[in-house]
């Protein structure tokens, strides 16, 4: 077996298969040459992805959803086409069309002929699509072992500027319907083919909702390439597993949040290889990111050089260190830390309570942010504030109020993030109108809420659910009971020692 670069499988006149592979451990090649690697994907799967016209055929018959599409072999079909699915139509190249490569917009029937000129003529062997109307687009690597088990990567969304993949963001950040339908599409389309690998599954989310399938790249695949980092199992170790006959890997990501940026040229020659290093250094800065160069002999405008994954808590994080990497204005990332923990109270006058849940996270040194939002009296900022908490990397709400207390509860409906209620105790009632506000929820909206002025309990509590995630938080927890333990048993020693007379006056 040869290891090379990048991800295709190639046999050559002798038979022997060749897998293009980026990233591989030793122990894993060790371990392939003690199997006497055969690794032999359909000829049929090879053929179908080469002539993307046959592949949306393909799929169209297995009803996977895709834009529409028909091939043209003249201006009057061309034409047709216009006819039939409307401007602008996407006019693409049956072969190796790639990066932006082979593909044409026509934005009107009088641009038909210079857009297909640009694509070598109808010679070449044309097709034509129906503008799909997506608002993103999404990819799902799904890997196929030789027993046909299949696994899917967690559905991606990819960012493409001129036409080539700038930005990956893992996990999309759509609902949790359009991940599993878009997973679903993914799984079929891989499943209506033959052969063993990693396919990336490209999909488009239109503004209804809907998922179409773009295409299908038989091999490890740009929109994977943070998996090296995100991932329990790499898309490259997976399609080695897959081809070998292994068992395939666990897909699910190991880190919150990912962000693939890749690195193109930026000019030709020395300038641009100046450029990128220049890139590279700020990248070897920034906490967390790391910096893949695929040391091509030759830079060129737009051509991908490498790329940089940067991993995080949450997805704002992640774009805050890419930001800084960017130098984009106002990124700091020595300032920026992401609060983990927002802390909310409905006036400046439940501050004396709510400062207890802030010296706990203190003493935990987990990021906090406080703040003064009131759900009667600033109702829009306290839509804003919780609708956005969570893209922000808040991952959990301490929301304190008194009287008619409906800050957590309203908090609670407008976020999926634990929100935990503190009671202040402000009026005649003693605080007992403000914990049965909060308590009283109806079912559908929880909020975990603590006894009346105990902001110090919503604080360990918050620490308890971070250490789920968090051993040394989690171990830092166990302390603070031991060390609540030992009080308590000092005290307890005193008072055997001395009485109880002496101990209250000493
Ligand atoms: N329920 C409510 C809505 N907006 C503020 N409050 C609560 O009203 C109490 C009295 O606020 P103030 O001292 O500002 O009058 C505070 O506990 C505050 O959380």
């Amino acid at each position: 077996m040869t290891v090379l670069r990048s991800g295709n499988l190639q046999r050559d006149r002798c038979g022997v298969l060749t897998v293009e592979i980026e990233h591989v451990d030793v122990a894993t090649l060790e371990m392939l040459e003690k199997q006497g690697v055969d690794c032999q994907p359909k000829a049929s799967t090879i053929r179908i992805i080469q002539d993307k016209y046959l592949q949306k055929v393909h799929f169209s018959q297995h009803a996977i959803p895709l834009p529409e599409f028909m091939q043209i072999d003249d201006l009057e079909g061309a034409k047709r086409a216009g006819d039939l699915f409307g401007y602008p139509l996407m006019i693409k190249s049956k072969r190796l069309a790639y990066d932006g490569r082979g593909n044409a917009v026509a934005g009107s029937v009088g641009e038909l002929s210079s857009a297909v000129n640009a694509l070598g003529g109808y010679g070449r062997g044309l097709y034509v699509e129906k503008w799909a109307p997506f608002v993103k687009e999404l990819a799902v690597v799904v890997a196929r072992g030789r027993d046909n088990s299949i696994v899917c990567y967690p559905v991606v969304e990819t960012i493409h500027k001129e036409n080539i993949c700038h930005i990956v963001k893992a996990p999309a950040n759509v609902t949790w319907e359009i991940r599993k339908r878009a997973t679903d599409v993914a799984y079929r389309a891989v499943s209506s083919l033959e052969g063993a690998g990693i396919f990336a599954v490209e999909l488009f989310l239109t503004g209804d909702g809907q998922i179409l399938l773009n295409e299908v790249a038989p091999r490890p695949h740009n929109s994977g390439h943070q998996t090296i980092e995100s991932c329990y199992t790499s898309q490259f170790e997976q399609h080695l597993r897959a081809v070998v006959g292994l068992p395939l890997g666990d897909p699910s990501m190991k880190v919150p949040a990912a962000i693939m940026y890749n690195i193109l040229g930026e000019d030709e020659g020395e300038p641009g290889f100046i450029l990128a290093h220049q890139l590279i250094r700020r990248a070897l800065g920034i906490p967390r990111a790391t910096v893949h160069w695929y040391d091509k002999p030759e830079i060129r405008k737009q051509r991908k050089m490498g790329h940089v994954t940067i991993v995080g808590p949450s997805m704002s994080d992640v774009e805050q260190r890419l930001k800084s990497m960017l130098k984009e204005e106002g990124s700091d990332c020595q300032s920026a830390v992401t609060p983990h923990v927002g802390i909310i109270m409905g006036s400046d006058s439940d501050l004396p309570v709510m400062k207890d849940a802030a010296k706990i996270l203190n003493m935990f040194d987990v990021p906090y942010e406080v703040k003064i939002v009131s759900a009667h009296r600033t109702p829009e900022m306290m839509f804003t504030y919780a609708s956005s908490a969570r893209e922000r990397g808040i991952q959990i709400i301490i929301a304190g109020a008194g009287g008619a207390a409906h800050l957590p509860g309203m908090v609670a409906a407008l976020t999926p993030l634990p929100v935990i209620g503190v009671p202040v105790r402000v009026s005649a009632l003693d605080g007992l109108d403000s914990l049965l506000s909060i308590v009283q929820m109806p079912r559908g909206v929880p909020v975990a809420t603590v006894a009346i002025n105990n902001a110090t309990n919503a604080g360990l509590l918050a620490i308890r659910m971070l250490g789920i995630q968090d051993a040394d938080l989690l171990a830092r927890m166990s302390q603070y009971q031991e060390d609540t333990r030992n009080g308590v048993l000092t005290k307890a020693e005193k008072l055997e020692k001395d009485g109880w007379e002496s101990y209250l006056n000493p």
